[in-house]
Parts: structure tokens; C-alpha cells; sequence
């Protein structure tokens, strides 16, 4: 069927839609062609499709290369998160008791005058001043119940005020029956709904049905905006329409003014399906799809979680304890139906006694509860593990490989933590941990960064940070070899290192300042340079070959 929209010029009903983006209407030619200085800035190169497994979806609409920016978007709504200690109501600033200044029209504390004569505070100041009573806030620093309405008023407050933004808010999926009566629904009736009606006295502005599906647009479709501590809530259009994949083809990432920017992390070919990994790709199979039934509502059966070895990595096996057998235990599928409304696989009530985890070398079978029990154990082993400890962490992996595979996801967890820790806590930093601990370091990158590779290639923040501990790691391994035998060994090292960083420097390149990774980036960049003049300075020393 062909949707009918507004000329993006005259607004007059138009059929026609740009052929590459299938985004924006026009009436004529003459129209498209007046509109295209503008619109060039914004056309992408992706377009919007529907189907009934995922709903709306975004596809590819021409050859887009890793690292190539597919949409940068503005919020349409920003908020704090539902559950914040008091914040700035018009920056995300978490606010000091003693150094606010509240809001001379409604009263909510602010941490400059500036804050408060900004728009995007205005719904919460217009209901407050309708209520008659300005708001006073006594408590910081811990979770404050007044904030949890907040990102879901500002959604109403459009209804009213800006009926395109509002219609656009509407029209992004919302799973009403799915989450009606989940804990969250019951929680979100009770702190955000209630509070609406009774301390903003809205009850007979805004129904049962309008509060709940604005808070269901922000739950399926909210990014938190990592930018500040604590982070706040974003709700854009066009990136809402992007599917999940565990093993992602893109990646999202921030500006420093908040917009969203979506990016290629592997070649896509015109009509492939652009997805983001709407959960922690670190996670086991099992944690991500009820992770993604309880909160996204939907069971997913992407390749990687259709693939019990998850591309032959082996993410999820556990070895078999057969004497004398080599092979890893493997369930037949993970593909099994997720009760909605539930929360996390217990070997207690899964029921699964049925289901049995095999191994292809001996043939043994042992049962899913045994196993969910041994997941289970190591799980909150790991939880338990004392933070910055090294050798804990050391023990840990020592002690799990007798159970799990290598590549294992709670190994790759505990080694990732190692891997970052070593260094860190020295005051030399590198140059001042043993050897053998610089070998882990080295080893442990290498393994977590090819492992990504495959698991998630778009996982860029990731690698990229990785890769820039890997690059550490081999120049410190040069220098420590040249030492031994001569300056000229360092020359292959550096080398080495500035090939990784420039890999890192590269796939960090959109990550703003605020974030760890942008600071990473930036020091990247700084250290290229001095490898730069290092590698020539060793060139030059090199002994003529004549
Ligand atoms: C942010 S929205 C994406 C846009 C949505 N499809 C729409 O039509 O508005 C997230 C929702 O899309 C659907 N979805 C996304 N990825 C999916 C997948 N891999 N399999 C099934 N459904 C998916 C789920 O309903 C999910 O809650």
C-alpha cells in the first residue's frame, strides 16, 4: 500500500518519496529537486521496512562501509532516568544539597537560573505551577521518588503542545499487552501514573491508557545517554526503528550534545538489515534472550543464538567430565520458548530435567538442571570476586577452566577484567608488573579482541579500548626486549604497537570526550604521533645495508 504523506516543501498530500531514503514525501519533482540542498544533509542510507517478525526494521538502501555514519539523529524527548537522585532538570546535572538554585516559577531545584529557563523543562514547570504548590526536594544523592514521572510527563505534556512531536512519540512501539501486569508494569503504576494524578493533579487531563503507553515507548525505545553520571534517558525516531541482533552489524554511540549517531561496524550490502545489539553481547545465550524477552518483549532467534556454538567460538560450552574426554557439553538448541513475565533461567522451576547438554566426543548426556546449577555457582563465584584483585581474578579463571571452555563466557568476563586491571593499579603503570603478568595482559587482549571479532564485530567501544591496552602492552614488551638485546629488537615491537593503535584510534574516532573511550581515543591520537617520531628515529639508526 502506498502511505500518503506532506510535501517536505508545500505540504500538500504526496505520494512520492525520496528514492534513497524513503523518508521524506514530495508532491512534484520540481519540489524534490528544491528540497535537496537540505534534505543531502540528512538523507541516509537506509530506509524503512516492515515485516511481521520484527515489525518496522531499517535496510540498507546502497554498499555502506565499517566506520561509515548511517544516521545522526537529535532526541525527540530527553529525561532524567526513572531512578536518579535529584538532577538538574534542565542539564542532567546530579545536583549538590546546598548548590541548587530551585526554579522561581515551580520550585524544582536547579543548579543554575540558566537550567531553568531552559524548554526542555517546561512540562514539569507547567504542571507544577497548574498544581498550585511549588516542589521541594530535601534529600540528594540517593534515588528520590518525585523523579521517576518525569521522562513520562514530558511525553504527555506534547499531546497539548506539539502535535508532531506527539504523533511521533504515539507511533513507536509500545508492547501494552505484553508488559501489562510484569513488575515493572505494577511499579510504573504505582511511582509514575499515581504520582501523575495525585501530586500533578492530572488524573481527569490524562487516562490510564495515554500514562502507561508513554511509559512503554521510553521502556522499549530509551537509550541512556552515557554522557553524564548518572546517565539520563533519550528517546530518538529514526534509530528507534532499528532492530536488535546479538551479533550486531552496527553500533550506536553519542556526540557530546547528545545526539545519537549510528555507525557500520561491517560491510553491509544493500537490503542487509541494520542492527544494534540491544543487550550485552558478553552475556551467555541464555542471559541475553531472557534479558531481551523481559525487557524488549520478544524471543530472539538471530544466527548466534540459533547456533549453540556461536560461530564455533564455544561461548556457552562446558567441559565434559567423562575420564579422559576432551569434548565440551552443548545443548541441542537455546532456542526454547521464554515464558514472558519471568526472569532469569532457575534450575529450580525450568522444568528442563528433559533437556540434556551433550558432548560429540564421548557421547555422554548430562542433564540442563545439573548444568544451569554449575552456571549458577561459577556465576555468583564471579559476582563475589573481590573488585581490583588481580589474583582473584587470576584464581578464578585457574579454577573455572576444570568446568568451562576457554572462550567460555564467564572466562572471557573475568579475563576482560584482568586484562584491564593489570597495569592500572601500579604506580609505574606497565613497566612496573612482572613480566609474566605483561604476557597475560597480551595474551588476554589478543584472545577477548579476536573473540569480539567474531561474537560482535560492531562492538567498536569495546575492541577499541581493548586494542589501545593491547598496543601498551606490545610497546612495553619492546622495550623490555631491547634491553636485553640491543635497541634495533624495538623497532618490530613499535611497529606492532602503532598498527593496533592505529586500529584502536580508529574505531574509537565518534566517542566523545566525556566518555572514558573518547579520552582513550584522544590519547590514542597523542601517542600515534610519538610512534610516528620513534619509528623514525629507530629507521634512521638502522645500520645501511651497504
Ligand atoms: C525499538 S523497537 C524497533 C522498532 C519496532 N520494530 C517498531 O515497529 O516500532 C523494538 C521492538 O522491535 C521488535 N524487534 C526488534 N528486534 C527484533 C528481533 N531481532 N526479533 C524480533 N523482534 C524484534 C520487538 O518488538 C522490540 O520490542
Amino acid at each position: 500500500m502506498t502511505q500518503i504523506g506532506s510535501c517536505a516543501i508545500c505540504l500538500a498530500p504526496a505520494e512520492q518519496k525520496c528514492g534513497n531514503c524513503q523518508w521524506v514525501h514530495y508532491c512534484s519533482r520540481d519540489h524534490q529537486k528544491q528540497h535537496w540542498k537540505t534534505h543531502k544533509q540528512y538523507c541516509t542510507p537506509a530506509t524503512v521496512k516492515t515485516d511481521e517478525k520484527y515489525g518496522r526494521y531499517l535496510e540498507a538502501t546502497r554498499p555502506i562501509k565499517p566506520g561509515d555514519v548511517i544516521l545522526k539523529e537529535s532526541p525527540l524527548i530527553t529525561g532524567p532516568a526513572q531512578v536518579t537522585p535529584p538532577v538538574c532538570l534542565g542539564c542532567y546535572k546530579m545536583l549538590e544539597e546546598d548548590k541548587t538554585v530551585p526554579c522561581n516559577k515551580c520550585g524544582w531545584p536547579m543548579c543554575s537560573s540558566e537550567c531553568s529557563a531552559r524548554d526542555v523543562h517546561k512540562p514539569e514547570c507547567f504542571y507544577t505551577q497548574n498544581r498550585g504548590e511549588k516542589v521541594k526536594i530535601s534529600t540528594y544523592g540517593v534515588p528520590h521518588p518525585n523523579y521517576q514521572c518525569i521522562t513520562v510527563l514530558r511525553c504527555l505534556y506534547q499531546r497539548d503542545h506539539d502535535q508532531k512531536l506527539w504523533s511521533k512519540l504515539q507511533a513507536l512501539q509500545s508492547h501494552c499487552e505484553d508488559r501489562r501486569d510484569t513488575d515493572k508494569w505494577n511499579n510504573d503504576r504505582k511511582m509514575v501514573l499515581e504520582f501523575i494524578w495525585k501530586f500533578f493533579k492530572l488524573e481527569t487531563t490524562f487516562c490510564e491508557e495515554d500514562i502507561m503507553k508513554c511509559c512503554g515507548i521510553i521502556q522499549i525505545n530509551g537509550h541512556e545517554v552515557p554522557l553524564l553520571e548518572p546517565e539520563y534517558v533519550a528517546v530518538f525516531d529514526k534509530i528507534s526503528m532499528v532492530e536488535h541482533n546479538c551479533r550486531a552489524n552496527c553500533n550506536k554511540s553519542f556526540t557530546s550534545e547528545g545526539d545519537i549517531i549510528l555507525c557500520a561496524g561491517s560491510p553491509l550490502s544493500p537490503g542487509t538489515h541494520i542492527s544494534v545489539c540491544y543487550t550485552d553481547p558478553l552475556w551467555g545465550t541464555e542471559a541475553r534472550r531472557h534479558h531481551l524477552a523481559d525487557s524488549k518483549f520478544f524471543e530472539c532467534t538471530c544466527e548466534r543464538c540459533s547456533d549453540v556454538t556461536e560461530f564455533g567460538t564455544m561461548y556457552s560450552a562446558v567441559k565434559c567430565k567423562k575420564k579422559n574426554c576432551k569434548g565440551y557439553l552443548l545443548p541441542e538448541t537455546f532456542i526454547l520458548p521464554i515464558l514472558h513475565k519471568t526472569t532469569s533461567p532457575d534450575p529450580k522451576t525450568r522444568g528442563l530435567d528433559n533437556k540434556f547438554w551433550k558432548c560429540p566426543v564421548c557421547e555422554d548426556a548430562v542433564s540442563d538442571a545439573i548444568i544451569q546449577q554449575l552456571l549458577q555457582d561459577i556465576g555468583k563465584e564471579l559476582s563475589a570476586l573481590p573488585k581490583e584483585d588481580p589474583d582473584a581474578c587470576e584464581r578464578f579463571i585457574e579454577h573455572c577452566s576444570g568446568y568451562l571452555h576457554p572462550s567460555h563466557y564467564y572466562i572471557t568476563d573475568a579475563g576482560l577484567a584482568l586484562a584491564q586491571m593489570i597495569g592500572q593499579q601500579h604506580s609505574l603503570g606497565l613497566a612496573g608488573v612482572s613480566d609474566d603478568r605483561l604476557l597475560l595482559k597480551t595474551q588476554l587482549c589478543r584472545k577477548i579482541t579476536t573473540l569480539l571479532e567474531t561474537l560482535g564485530p560492531a562492538e567498536t567501544r569495546l575492541r577499541g579500548s581493548l586494542l589501545f591496552e593491547l598496543h601498551a602492552a606490545v610497546a612495553e614488551t619492546g622495550r623490555r626486549k631491547s634491553l636485553l638485546d640491543g635497541p634495533m629488537v624495538m623497532l618490530g615491537y613499535v611497529t606492532e604497537s602503532r598498527k593496533i593503535l592505529s586500529e584502536s584510534a580508529n574505531l574509537l574516532r565518534h566517542e566523545p570526550v566525556e566518555l572514558p573511550e573518547g579520552q582513550v581515543a584522544r590519547q590514542a591520537r597523542i601517542n600515534l604521533i610519538q610512534m610516528d617520531d620513534l619509528i623514525e628515529k629507530l629507521s634512521n639508526a638502522l645500520p645501511s645495508p651497504l
